[in-house]
């Protein structure tokens, strides 16, 4: 049977056998891997699939731009923003989304939510917290196979997840996606909508350690392949979650974990139909440094990556906080989009 996985070189891990050094060499060759037997059951993630589109499609774009993103970067996202597609291109991203921020009893702590979401917010919330688990268990196998040392604190294995508390201030994000059909009709896109442009979500790294990431039916993911540079599919992999490093975990690795790039494109197979997504970013608390980690891996290693030469740039990003990063990642990224709220 077909492994439902066709370029094969994103691995496929079954997280309930011990799995931390496959984790760690798809970290260090790709960046991604997919997840199975993750402990999230499948009811679990199909309602809140099912909570996303109901807001998406249900709510009108007037309800729902009374939420527009805050200054915090939290709440909803309009249809074909201008992002800055590094390096600074601007483009239109056929999506919109929904930033929850963080919960805490039943409510995020950083934004109003939408009438549709309130007597779900519990749900949401139990949502986010299963995905924070999953993160800190995911953290700790990483720790475990980078051999973190122990320290006087006793650290080791979980240097990571002691970075990573729920309760920290962080730029923990959940966050929900809807990318709507566009279609052609005689040989034209009907919507307003530059195709050799514009495109489903720009190409990024995810600013925070890692990132849970939700598909469901319908492709159109790529990913960069760190060494080729060629975009490869990233198939829909049922019942399996796709995990990915971010920029903090390339800075502690001095890139020996791959933040890689990825986007969202429309195709033949996928332009006519909606596309839903889940992610959920974790972050660390927003005073934890980048400075390298205490392991045999990384000690003595020459920084690589993309961000993470010797230029004054990155020099300066070497010194800084999660918290900093994350603020100079998003102004780059929204700034546009800030500036026409305010408007
Ligand atoms: O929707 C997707 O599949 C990817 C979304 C993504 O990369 C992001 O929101 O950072
Ligand atoms: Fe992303």
């Amino acid at each position: 049977m077909s492994s439902n996985n066709d370029n094969e070189e994103i691995p496929i891990i079954d997280f309930s056998i011990e799995c931390s050094k496959k984790i760690k060499y798809a970290c260090e060759y790709i960046g991604f891997c997919y997840l199975k037997n993750h402990g999230i059951s499948n009811e679990f993630i199909n309602e809140m699939f099912s909570i996303a589109k109901e807001f998406f499609i249900g709510i009108s774009r007037e309800e729902k731009l009374k939420y527009i993103m805050n200054d915090e970067y939290f709440g909803f996202v309009d249809l074909k923003q201008e992002v800055l597609d590094p390096p600074h291109q601007k483009i239109g991203d056929y999506k919109e989304c929904f930033n929850f921020g963080k919960f805490q009893n039943g409510k995020p702590i950083s934004q109003e939510l939408p009438k549709y979401f309130e007597e779900k917010s519990k749900f949401i919330e139990s949502f986010e917290k299963a995905c924070h688990d999953l993160c800190m268990k995911v953290l700790q196998s990483l720790a475990i196979s980078l051999k973190i040392e122990d320290n006087e604190e006793g650290e080791g294995k979980n240097w990571f997840s002691k970075r990573h508390g729920y309760g920290m201030k962080s730029g923990d994000n959940f966050r929900i996606l809807h990318y709507p059909p566009i279609t052609i009709e005689e040989g034209k896109v009907s919507e307003d909508i530059n195709y050799n442009q514009d495109i489903r979500a720009g190409s990024h790294t995810d600013y925070g350690s890692i990132t849970l990431l939700f598909q469901k039916e319908i492709g159109g993911l790529e990913i960069q392949h760190p060494y080729t540079k060629k975009w490869i599919q990233v198939p829909v992999v049922p019942n399996a979650i796709l995990i990915n490093i971010g920029d903090l975990m390339e800075f502690w690795t001095k890139g020996l974990f791959k933040s890689t790039k990825h986007r969202v494109i429309f195709n033949k197979e996928n332009m006519n139909l909606h596309r839903y997504s889940i992610a959920y970013f974790c972050h660390a608390g927003r005073d934890v440094g980048l400075d390298p980690i205490p392991s045999e891996f990384i000690i003595g290693r020459e920084r690589e990556g993309e961000g993470l030469d010797e230029s004054k740039e990155s020099k300066e990003r070497k010194r800084i906080t999660a918290g900093e990063h994350l603020r100079l990642k998003q102004e780059n990224t929204y700034k546009p989009i800030i500036i026409n709220c305010s408007n």
